[in-house]
This record gives C-alpha cells, sequence and structure tokens, in this order.
C-alpha cells in the first residue's frame, strides 16, 4: 500500500530528489537539507531526475523548471501523473515566472524563485510541503480507514437487520403454533390474577365443561366450583407451596351440572408483588364413572344387581364390630331356593335368570333400608339384619319373623311368559356375635344351618346349633370321598324289581348305592346331588350304564332272560344333555354286547322339556336302536301334554307322592287316573312307582295300570340278593303252573 510506505517513511529519514542542471545549486541544497536530517539524492537534469523518481520514489521533489533535454514541466507532469501525493517544489528563476504559474497549475505544491538568499525558506518549504504530503496520507488513511468501518459497519447492521428479521418470522411462526396448540388442547388451559379471574382459558373448556370460552373470561374461576371446600383447600395450596397437582374436583358445567375434574395448577409472584396463576384441568367425568361402574361391578352381582359376597362380607365385618362393641345382636340369614335346578335346567337359564330377579326384587321389598341382601352364588342369598336386639332371644325372634315372612314373600307363585312357577325357600338362620367369630365364620354358620333346613326336607327355616358344623364337615368328607368311590370299587348297583299285573316280575330298575368304609351304605339322595354339584356325576353316570349292561347281557342267557327283559337306570340331566349322549350308550350297548331293547332309561320330567328339539332328537336316536325312555317321577314336574306328544316316549313313571296318598286322598287318586288314561290314550306304558300296600295296589289294577314297583313287592336288592329274588319268582310261578 502507497499511503503505508509513505507513512512509515517519515518514521524513517525523509528521501528528497533535487533536480538541477546547476550543480552549485543542488550542492547548496544538498549539503544544507542532510544538515537537517534529509537524504538527499540529486539528478543534474530532468531525464535523470525522472528515472531517479522512479528508483527511489523520493519523499519530495524539488525541480528546476528550465533544464536541458527535459525540462521541469515534463518532470512535473511525471510526478503528477505518477505519484500524485509526493510534493513537488518548483524551484525558477525570476524570469520564467509565467512558468511557475503553469507548474502550480500542472500541480506542483509549492514554487521558490532562485537564487534563494536565505536557505531556510527552502527548509521551510520542504518541512510544510512534507507535512502537508504527510496530513493528506493520514487524513486519506483516515477516510481509507472510515470507509471499511463504515463497510463494515453496514454489513453488521445488515446481518443484525436479517437476524431480526428471522427472529421476527420465527416469533411469528411461534405464536402462531402457540395459538393453534392453545386453539386445539383437549386440557383446558387457565390463567388467572390472584383472585381468581379469567386472563386466558383455552376453547376447549366448551368440549370439556361446556362454557363458552368469551363467556368465562373476567369472571372468576373460583365459581367454576361446586364444593366450597375443595376451592378453599386448593388456594390454600396455591399460597402455601405454590402448586397443586391432579387435584379432583367438582366443577359446574355449561348447564349447571356436576363434572368431575382434574387440576393442576401453579401460582407465580412477580417481583411487584402480584402474580398470576396458571395451570390446566381435564374432565375426567367419564373414567370417574367407569371407575365408580368397575367398583360397582366389584362389589355387585352382575345379574340382580344385589351385593355380592364381597361386599356382604365387608358389611357383616363392620355389623359384627357394631354389634360387638354395642352390645348388639344381628343375624345372618342364607337363603337357597328349593328345586331352582329343576326349574333352571328344565325351562331354560332366561327363565331361571329372570325368576332370579324376582327373587332379588321381593327380598328387597321384605327388608328394611339399613339391612342387606346379597346374592352370593346361583340361587343362594343371603341378608344381613344388624342390630336386632340387644339379647339373644329378641334377635332370634326377630329374625325368625323375617324367615317366614321372606318364606312368604318366595312362595308366592311367579308368573314368567307362560309358566307359573312355584318356588320355596330354605333358609338357614345364624345369629352373631356369639363368641369371636369373623364374618367368614358366620357365613359359614349360616350355609351349614341353610343345609340343615334343606335336609329337613326344604321349604324350612332352620337356626344354626353348634353341632350342625360337624355334619357340614362330614359333608365336604362325602365330597373328597366320592371322587374315589369308582376306583376304590365302593359304588354298587342295586335292584328293584318291577311287578306285570300277573304278579310276574318283568323288569327292574338299577338304583345306585355308595358303601363307604366309614359311614356304610349310603343312599344315593344323598350323594347324587353332591355328584351333580361337582360334575362326577359324569363318571358316576357312565359306571351305572356300564355295570347295569353288563347284568343285562348275564341275565339275557340264563334263565332270567325272560322275566328281566327290561332293566331301567337313571339318567341325571347332567349326563343326558352331553352333545354325545347317545353315542356314549351305543358304545356301551357294543362293547358290553347288550340287546339294546333289553335297556331302558329314565329321565326326569325337567330334563324332558328343556331343550324339547334336543330331547326329541336324541329320544328318537335311542328308539332307533330300541332302547325305552321313560319319565320317572311323572306329575311332579312341569310337563304338559303337548310336549309329551311331540316326544318319542315309551313308559311314564307315576311318582311314589301320589301312590303314597293314592287311597287317602282323593286328589291324588283323581291325578294318578288321569295319568292313566292320557297315557293310556297317547299309547304309553305306566308304571306305579312306590307301591307299598295291597290297597294301593287293588287301586292302581283297577285304575288301569298293569306295572307296578314298591316295597310291596321288594326293596331294591344287592345283585345276589336280586337274582335269588327272581329265580324264587320264576320257581313260585312254576309250582303254581304246576299245580
Ligand atoms: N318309600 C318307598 N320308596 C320306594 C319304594 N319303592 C321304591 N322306592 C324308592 O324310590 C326310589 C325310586 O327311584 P327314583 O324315583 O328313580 O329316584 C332315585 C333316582 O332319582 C336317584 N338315583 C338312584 N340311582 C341313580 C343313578 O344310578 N343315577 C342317577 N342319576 N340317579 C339315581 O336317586 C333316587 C332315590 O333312589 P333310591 O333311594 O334308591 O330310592 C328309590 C327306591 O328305593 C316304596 O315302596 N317306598
Amino acid at each position: 500500500m502507497p499511503c503505508m510506505d509513505k507513512m512509515q517513511g517519515q518514521s524513517r529519514r525523509a528521501v528528497i530528489l533535487t533536480i538541477d542542471d546547476e550543480q552549485a545549486i543542488r550542492e547548496s541544497f544538498h549539503l544544507y537539507l542532510e544538515d537537517y536530517g534529509y537524504t538527499v539524492i540529486e539528478a543534474e537534469n530532468g531525464r535523470v531526475g525522472i528515472a531517479l523518481f522512479e528508483s527511489h520514489k523520493p519523499d519530495l521533489v524539488l525541480v528546476d523548471l528550465r533544464m536541458p533535454e527535459v525540462d521541469g514541466l515534463r518532470v512535473l507532469e511525471h510526478v503528477v501523473s505518477t505519484s500524485p501525493d509526493t510534493p513537488i517544489i518548483v524551484v525558477s528563476g525570476t524570469g520564467v515566472i509565467d512558468d511557475v504559474i503553469e507548474a502550480l497549475h500542472l500541480g506542483a505544491w509549492d514554487y521558490m524563485l532562485k537564487p534563494l538568499q536565505d536557505l531556510s525558506v527552502l527548509l521551510h518549504a520542504v518541512r510544510k510541503n512534507l507535512d502537508r504530503s504527510r496530513l493528506i496520507l493520514e487524513n486519506r488513511m483516515y477516510q481509507e480507514h472510515l470507509e471499511v468501518e463504515v463497510r463494515k459497519r453496514t454489513e453488521e447492521l445488515h446481518q443484525a437487520y436479517q437476524a431480526v428479521q428471522q427472529t421476527n418470522q420465527q416469533l411469528q411462526q411461534s405464536e402462531k403454533k402457540y395459538r393453534s396448540i392453545f386453539e386445539s388442547l383437549t386440557d383446558v388451559y387457565f390463567q388467572v390474577d390472584l383472585d381468581g379471574v379469567i386472563a386466558e382459558i383455552s376453547p376447549s373448556v366448551y368440549t370439556n365443561i361446556e362454557h363458552q370460552r368469551e363467556a368465562l373470561l373476567g369472571n372468576h374461576l373460583w365459581d367454576l366450583f361446586v364444593e366450597a371446600d375443595v376451592c378453599q383447600g386448593m388456594r390454600a395450596r396455591l399460597n402455601e407451596v405454590g402448586v397443586v397437582t391432579d387435584l379432583e374436583a367438582l366443577l359446574f358445567d355449561g348447564n349447571g351440572l356436576e363434572r368431575s375434574c382434574s387440576i393442576t395448577a401453579t401460582r407465580e409472584r412477580s417481583s411487584e408483588g402480584g402474580g398470576r396463576i396458571y395451570g390446566v384441568f381435564r374432565d375426567i367425568t367419564e373414567r370417574k364413572q367407569a371407575e365408580a361402574q368397575i367398583e360397582h361391578q366389584a362389589y355387585h352381582d352382575s345379574l340382580t344387581n344385589l351385593p355380592n359376597r364381597r361386599l356382604l362380607l365387608d358389611r357383616l365385618d363392620l355389623a359384627l364390630s357394631r354389634s360387638k362393641r354395642h352390645g348388639y345382636a344381628g343375624a345372618l340369614l342364607l337363603i337357597d331356593l328349593d328345586r331352582f335346578k329343576t326349574i333352571n335346567d328344565s325351562l331354560g337359564h332366561s327363565v331361571g335368570d329372570q325368576l332370579l330377579c324376582e327373587v332379588a326384587l321381593r327380598l328387597a321389598n321384605v327388608l328394611r333400608e339399613e339391612d342387606t341382601v346379597a346374592r352370593i352364588g346361583g340361587d343362594e342369598f343371603v341378608v344381613l339384619l344388624s342390630d336386632i336386639g340387644s339379647d339373644t332371644q329378641a334377635a332370634a325372634r326377630r329374625a325368625q319373623g323375617v324367615a317366614e315372612k321372606i318364606s312368604y314373600e318366595l312362595s308366592l307363585p311367579v308368573r314368567i311368559r307362560d309358566h307359573e312357577l312355584y318356588i320355596t325357600p330354605s333358609i338357614g338362620i345364624t345369629l352373631f356375635p356369639i363368641q369371636n367369630e369373623d364374618s367368614g365364620v358366620v357365613l359359614q354358620h349360616g350355609d351349614t344351618a341353610m343345609y340343615q333346613a334343606k335336609a329337613a326336607g326344604r321349604n324350612a327355616i332352620c337356626f344354626f346349633r353348634p353341632g350342625m358344623q360337624a355334619e357340614a364337615d362330614k359333608r365336604l368328607d362325602m365330597e373328597k370321598d366320592l371322587r374315589l368311590a369308582i376306583a376304590r370299587d365302593q359304588l354298587k348297583l342295586f335292584f328293584q324289581a318291577q311287578i306285570d299285573e300277573n304278579g310276574e316280575v318283568c323288569g327292574a330298575e338299577g338304583l345306585l348305592r355308595w358303601e363307604h368304609p366309614q359311614y356304610g351304605l349310603i343312599a344315593p339322595d344323598r350323594f347324587i346331588p353332591v355328584a351333580e354339584e361337582t360334575g362326577l356325576i359324569l363318571p358316576i353316570g357312565e359306571w351305572v350304564l356300564q355295570t347295569a349292561c353288563e347284568y343285562i347281557t348275564k341275565w339275557s342267557k340264563g334263565e332270567l332272560s325272560q322275566s328281566l327283559s327290561h332293566i331301567a337306570v337313571n339318567v341325571s340331566p347332567w349326563q343326558f344333555r352331553q352333545p354325545d349322549f347317545p353315542l356314549q350308550v351305543e358304545k356301551i350297548l357294543a362293547r358290553t354286547g347288550t340287546d339294546p331293547r333289553r335297556l331302558g332309561l329314565e329321565l326326569t320330567e325337567g330334563v324332558v322339556i328343556d331343550n324339547v328339539a334336543d330331547t326329541a332328537d336324541k329320544m328318537a336316536s335311542f328308539k332307533a336302536i330300541g332302547v325305552k325312555i321313560s319319565i320317572d317321577d311323572f306329575g311332579t314336574g312341569y310337563s304338559s301334554l303337548s310336549y309329551l306328544k311331540k316326544l318319542p316316549l315309551d313308559i311314564l313313571k307315576i311318582d311314589r307322592s301320589f301312590i303314597e296318598e293314592v287311597t287317602v286322598d282323593e286328589s291324588n287318586a283323581a291325578i294318578v287316573g288321569t295319568i292313566i288314561a292320557m297315557a293310556d290314550h297317547l299309547g304309553l306304558e305306566v308304571i306305579a312307582e312306590g307301591v307299598e300296600t295291597q290297597e294301593q295296589l287293588e287301586f292302581l289294577y283297577n285304575s288301569g295300570c298293569k306295572r307296578y314297583q314298591g316295597y310291596f313287592f321288594s326293596k331294591p336288592l344287592p345283585v345276589e340278593q336280586f337274582e335269588l329274588f327272581v329265580s324264587d319268582s320264576i320257581r313260585r310261578r312254576l309250582s303254581n303252573c304246576e299245580s
């Protein structure tokens, strides 16, 4: 950079080029200026002067105007054109003043007239012009520096401007984004001042609690709270700790209804003492309802909506501790519906369900509000009576009264669809507190008493006695033992003869017995219900069929063949309802080589009318192979004539209960007469069951019943005795024939 060279030149000795054709002048200038610290180079004419100017780049040029070859004006033109910042002083004689003027026009910085009387004039001119040159240089440098600075600043400003523009744009975008987030929030964002005045609230407040945002702005957030204490609590907490998290509160919705909301809020204090509260809330009404429903379902029976076992035990715990504390007595009533299973099995589950709902309704109507009625199993209801007296006697009387009322209400007929149903309850009652028993024990006592009521012949009310528990335990033991009965060969099939109108054995019914090693011979009425409850009836039923078929095959070959042409066995509803039951029977027949025409199956009325189509199909497949079907206990169930006509039946067995009274009760006699006539009309055989007396037999005989079974002829007998009984009767017949 020329400027910088020149500036640096100032700190070194300045170089002065003196161009003059007069040697004396050159030398005088040289000597004089060197004394003042300048370096002087000399040129004797303009040509040499230009060359030296080019080679040495002097800081100042002193040039004579009149010189041979190349004069001072040419030197001046060269210097001005190539280095306009180099000061050039023309030194001229007084006679060439016009040249001096021209030189100044061409760019000379100064002039001096020769002869110089005082060389200090020279020194002054040199210093002055060098200073000027330096100032010009400095000024230019300063200008240049200024321009650089301005350019730099301009650039910086430009960049700053662009940055601001960009920030503005980002701000706008972020504001837009914030707006759209704010407007599409599912939760409700709110901002209120410390008094609760709403400064901002998101539009989602409408979808959440049906308030218009605009209508809320400026109003108090606190006015939305349903519970003043919850609102106070939240404000106090915000004051104390500055935050509340997931606070559940009820808020009024736009229609004045209550909605459950979860609120999270923060209080922010400003330095000036003010502040704001901001936060979000969410409508959790549906979640709360779902939770309440789940909670309800966990504690209630889904069919009747009554409390379930869990809730009952909770309430019982509460009643127990209250009664222990205050000395009140309470009672627990366990209610089981007699013959409910028959109704359910025969008329279908939907009728069964409706019946249970009706029972629930009737129970609720009988009781006080503070009593609890619960359903704890299929047809098992429990009533909890708390605080019913301060002494056991009074409590027992109250409980008995309630039980009787329940018994009465439940035994009134129930009409469901086309059916008029009659049910009776077996009720077990236990009082509490007896000792320090817990709810589980109280329930168990009630259960035991209820089983006792059932055992007492159903439709009974029975109080718990301590000794009962042992009996209940025995029943449990029986269940355990029954599982092993087949494997341990404890099941036996007894046979009871069936007699024809000539008094001859014409068949038999196989009846199950259980030879228990501890309890002796157990009758089927005691263990068949247990087998049905536990599902053991299926393997047991199969065993009965298999065993009966084995005997049929055996007897079909010997002397008993004619007398025992038909052996019937009982079939449980559970067995019969298995889809492959006919196949199972066929397999057993094949396995044992039994003639199907010798086998009879006894079904209860319930089985027959439950799912008539399926029953008819199964019966038809039995009929096709010759197996006979009889309806057992006929007259006790819900059979109707129309069903009977549709089904391929063979035999009706009149229930023992009718036969029992047939000679003393006219209505029973009429029923038996009707059944016999009806069977005759339908082309069905009839057998009377439970014939015990000569009178009964005569009545039946005279009414047209041609087959009988009962103690009058023989009890059910073990196989050996039964075979002897039949052989004897054959022998007797033969001897009668002979005589
Ligand atoms: N008081 C009296 N009773 C008489 C007289 N004649 C017969 N009985 C009894 O009446 C019942 C007739 O059998 P059910 O009605 O099929 O009633 C049977 C039947 O429903 C069921 N059962 C018996 N064996 C089986 C079986 O192998 N499978 C199934 N599923 N149930 C069976 O147990 C019930 C009771 O059987 P059991 O105790 O053997 O009782 C038998 C029999 O001993 C009489 O003159 N007077």
